[in-house]
């Protein structure tokens, strides 16, 4: 049994009352993992038809599943492939209740590891722009792997304090995911290291860090734009307290109902916010409200813009590709290809601008690994498709050089089941190897 501290458990009393003995119990239930599906990429339909996991739908989700711990989808080429996001369930609920809409310009503002902004380009797909950011420059280089592994076009990942995008960014975004950083008290069932934190930091740590950030993220919501502020802690101070500031400082600010899923609780104070306790459903603890700055506008039609480049080895590539790209620009930044969605972020810190196409190197082009995960297999017309069964994936995965009985020569893209992995190079069935180091099976 996990030991918590004599004043949490006071506080969770005081809180919880008679459900208090049902909190305490949870913590002896086994971890509820989930993973959901990468909807860009597959349907949940046909992800269900080729899944080999045991998986259970997650009531509040669409696309979220339990899966069995011995399942390890993590060591599935399917994974690689970015067809789902491992997370833990009832932290899917922020990014499904934030309303989007084609179109919409969306900053995710505490971003890393990236869970959230996985659904969000998911629930965009293919529309608007995301800018995924996270103070974190560490965590910000996870976010760019699982964003780049999610295949999409129409996204910037940043690694800048919050404050400082909100002096670039009045009233500029359509929409707001705020995940803050919190104390982390609904984790303390998965991960009880979490406990020395929270006594070395309690709360007031956090409640200043998330003021700040509320302000700034309040300050660059468009007028009639909708937020989400959410944490994983279950004190009042990071929740509803928090929820009052933001009513105090933005007098246009409305607190707009959730749909009830049966086991959540409302907020305190405050029924359109929701509570989620690990003792009322198979998952841990997590607090959500969805906010509206002032009333809703409409929207301006956006800008249609696309441009081609003039080089040969990159149009002798884009011959093999069958796929429009629409809403930015094509750009060769110090020898590389990007393809850059129209917002401009020219004084932000960026890892990622856009799609990252390939490398444009002496007499050749070279496709990124990037690229690859954008791509759907009817999209490159040079294709090597393996069975997931088959034993030269993982050895693709590996970068091991494989064989192929084909007549193919030049690029190929990789694909398990249908679904791209990443490029090679072939010659006489030999496929040289092109999967980028850094995402290599371990
Ligand atoms: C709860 S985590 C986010 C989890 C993420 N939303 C997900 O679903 O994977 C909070 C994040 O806030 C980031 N953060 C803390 N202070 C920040 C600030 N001032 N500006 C931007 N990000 C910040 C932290 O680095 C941390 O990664």
């Amino acid at each position: 049994m996990t030991n918590l501290p004599e004043n949490y458990q006071k506080k969770m009393k005081d809180l919880l009352q008679d459900q208090y003995g049902n909190y305490l119990q949870s913590f002896s239930n086994p971890v509820a993992y989930g993973l959901r599906i990468n909807t860009t990429k597959i349907s949940v339909e046909d992800f269900l038809k080729i899944s080999p996991f045991h998986l259970k739908p997650i009531p509040w989700t669409t696309n979220g599943f339990y899966y069995d711990e011995n399942d390890k989808p993590s060591k599935h080429p399917f994974y690689y492939a970015g067809l789902y996001y491992l997370q833990e369930p009832s932290a899917m609920i922020p990014a499904q209740v934030l309303p989007i809409e084609e179109g919409d310009l969306v900053l995710d503002a505490c971003a890393a590891p990236g869970g959230k902004s996985t659904e969000i380009l998911n629930k965009l797909n293919g529309s608007g722009c995301l800018i995924s950011n996270d103070i974190s420059a560490s965590r910000a280089q996870a976010l760019l792997h699982n964003i780049e592994k999610w295949g999409c076009q129409n996204v910037f990942v940043a690694s800048e304090d919050i404050s400082k995008l909100s002096s670039f960014y009045p009233d500029t975004f359509d929409k707001i995911l705020i995940d803050a950083p919190c104390s982390g008290e609904g984790m303390f069932h998965k991960d009880p290291s979490l406990i020395k934190s929270w006594i070395e930091r309690g709360n007031q740590y956090y409640v200043s860090i998330q003021k700040e950030i509320v302000k700034s993220a309040l300050s660059m919501l468009k007028e009639g734009g909708q937020m989400v502020y959410s944490t994983c802690t279950f004190s009042k101070e990071e929740n509803e307290d928090i929820i009052d500031y933001m009513l105090s400082i933005c007098p246009q600010l409305k607190l707009l109902s959730i749909d009830l899923y049966d086991s959540f609780e409302r907020g305190i104070q405050h029924p359109e916010c929701i509570r989620i306790y690990p003792h009322k459903v198979k998952g841990e603890g997590h607090f959500t409200t969805l906010l509206q700055k002032g009333e809703k506008q409409s929207k301006e039609k956006q800008i249609v813009s696309i441009n081609s480049i003039q080089n040969e080895w990159i149009q002798d590539f884009f011959s093999h590709v069958n796929k429009t790209f629409s809403n930015g620009t094509f750009e060769i930044r110090k020898e590389k290809l990007y393809f850059i969605p129209n917002f401009n972020t020219k004084r932000i810190r960026l890892l990622r601008s856009g799609l990252y196409i390939g490398d444009c190197k002496k007499n050749r082009f070279e496709p990124s690994q990037a690229f690859a995960m954008h791509l759907k297999k009817e999209e490159f017309d040079s294709t090597i498709d393996f069975s997931k069964e088959d034993e030269r994936v993982i050895r693709y995965l590996k970068g091991e050089t494989i064989q192929v009985s084909s007549k193919l020569k030049g690029w190929v893209l990789i694909c398990v089941e249908g679904y791209p992995l990443g490029f090679g190079k072939i010659d006489k069935g030999t496929i040289k190897n092109k999967y980028a180091q850094g995402w290599r099976w371990k």
